[in-house]
C-alpha cells in the first residue's frame, strides 16, 4: 500500500454497506496510488459495483472511511466530480445524437476538457464521428462510453466491466485505448470478469468475496508464490496420469525423459494463470464456507 496520504487516489478503510440488513460490503480496506490501474475482481453479487459506486459518490456507505482523490465521495463538489470519469456497467446517454455532438455537449461541463477531436480519434470512432450514437454498434457504443469519461480529461477512471460483449478484436483495441490512458497518468479502476483483461491492464488487483477482500496485492503476485508453482503433467507406459507442483519444471521433465527412455505421453507444463489463481482463491473461501456451515450445522 503507498505511504503518503497524497499518493493516493483512492483510501478506503473498514468500508461496509448493508441492504435491509445484510451486508454486501463487510468491512474491506484498500489503496489505490496515483496513476496506478487496480482491478476488482470477484464472483457475481461479491460487491464490486457497489464498492465502486461508493467511491464514485453514487451510493452511501453504511460504515467506514472512504476518500477519493482526498475527498468524501459522501460530500463530493462539482469540482470533484470533474476529476472523476465513469463507465458504467450499461450506458444512459442518449442516443439522439452523434458521436461528435454528445462529446462537444459533455465537454461544455467540464472546466479543462480535451479536444473533442483528440478524444474520438483516442477511441477510434473516426469514422463514426456523424453517427448517431443509437446507431453505432454495442463495442462502439462501449467506445462512445469511454470517450464521455474522458472528455473532461479526468484524473481518475472508473471502468465497471468495460469490455462486456466485445468481440476479440475490439477487447484487444480496447486494450490499447486503456493503455494510451494509463502512459497519460490516468488513474484507473477497473471491475471485469475476463481475467486475461486484468492481467493485461491491472498494476495492482484485489478479489472480493461475500463483501470481503481476500487477497490483495500486484497482480502477478495475487494468492502469493505457492499459487504460482508451475505444474507439470504426463500419463506413464501404464495409462496412468500424473501431476507434479515444482519450481524446476525442466528438471522434473529432463528426468522423466531419462527414467522412461522415451519423451513422457501427453506432457503438459503449465503456469498457473491469474485464471487459475483466481479460481483457486475463491474455491478456497467457497470450501471454508461450507466446511464452516457444516460445522455449525452439527454444533
Ligand atoms: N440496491 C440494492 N438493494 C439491495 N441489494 C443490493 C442492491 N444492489 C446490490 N445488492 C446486493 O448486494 C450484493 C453485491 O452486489 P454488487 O452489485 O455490488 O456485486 P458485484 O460484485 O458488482 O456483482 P456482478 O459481478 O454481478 O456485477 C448482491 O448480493 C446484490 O444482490
Amino acid at each position: 500500500m503507498a505511504e503518503h496520504r497524497n499518493d493516493l487516489a483512492v483510501r478506503v478503510r473498514g468500508l461496509r454497506k448493508e441492504y435491509g440488513g445484510v451486508a454486501a460490503v463487510d468491512g474491506i480496506d484498500v489503496d489505490v496510488a496515483r496513476g496506478e490501474t487496480f482491478v476488482l475482481l470477484g464472483p457475481n453479487g461479491a460487491g464490486k459495483s457497489t464498492t465502486v459506486e461508493i467511491l464514485e459518490g453514487y451510493r452511501r456507505r453504511t460504515a467506514g472511511d472512504v476518500e477519493v482523490l482526498g475527498v468524501d465521495p459522501a460530500h463530493g463538489s462539482l469540482e470533484w466530480k470533474a476529476q472523476l470519469g465513469i463507465v458504467l456497467q450499461s450506458t444512459a446517454e442518449s442516443g439522439l445524437y452523434t458521436v461528435r455532438e454528445q462529446l462537444a455537449h459533455f465537454a461544455s461541463f467540464y472546466p479543462t476538457p480535451r479536444g473533442v477531436d483528440e478524444v474520438i480519434s483516442a477511441v477510434g470512432l473516426e469514422a463514426q464521428a456523424k453517427t448517431r450514437i443509437a446507431k453505432l454498434s454495442g463495442g462502439q457504443r462501449r467506445r462512445a462510453d469511454v470517450a464521455l469519461a474522458m472528455i473532461g480529461n479526468p484524473q481518475l477512471l472508473f471502468l465497471d466491466e468495460p469490455t462486456t460483449g466485445f468481440d476479440p478484436e475490439a477487447r484487444r483495441e480496447f486494450w490499447s485505448l486503456i493503455e494510451g490512458l494509463k502512459a497519460h497518468g490516468t488513474t484507473i479502476l477497473l471491475t471485469t470478469h475476463y481475467l486475461d483483461e486484468a492481467a493485461r491492464l491491472a498494476d495492482r488487483g484485489g478479489v472480493i468475496d461475500r463483501g470481503r477482500l481476500i487477497a490483495v496485492g500486484r497482480i502477478h503476485e495475487l494468492g502469493g508464490p505457492d499459487a504460482r508453482v508451475p505444474l507439470v503433467r504426463w500419463t506413464d507406459d501404464g495409462g496412468a496420469r500424473h501431476e507434479r507442483r515444482t519450481e524446476r519444471p525442466a528438471a522434473l521433465v529432463t528426468a522423466l525423459a531419462e527414467s522412461l527412455g522415451h519423451e513422457p505421453a501427453e506432457l503438459e507444463v503449465i503456469r498457473p494463470s491469474l485464471e487459475d489463481v483466481y479460481l483457486g482463491l475463491v474455491g478456497a473461501q467457497k470450501e471454508s464456507a461450507a466446511s464452516g456451515a457444516a460445522e455449525e450445522e452439527y454444533a
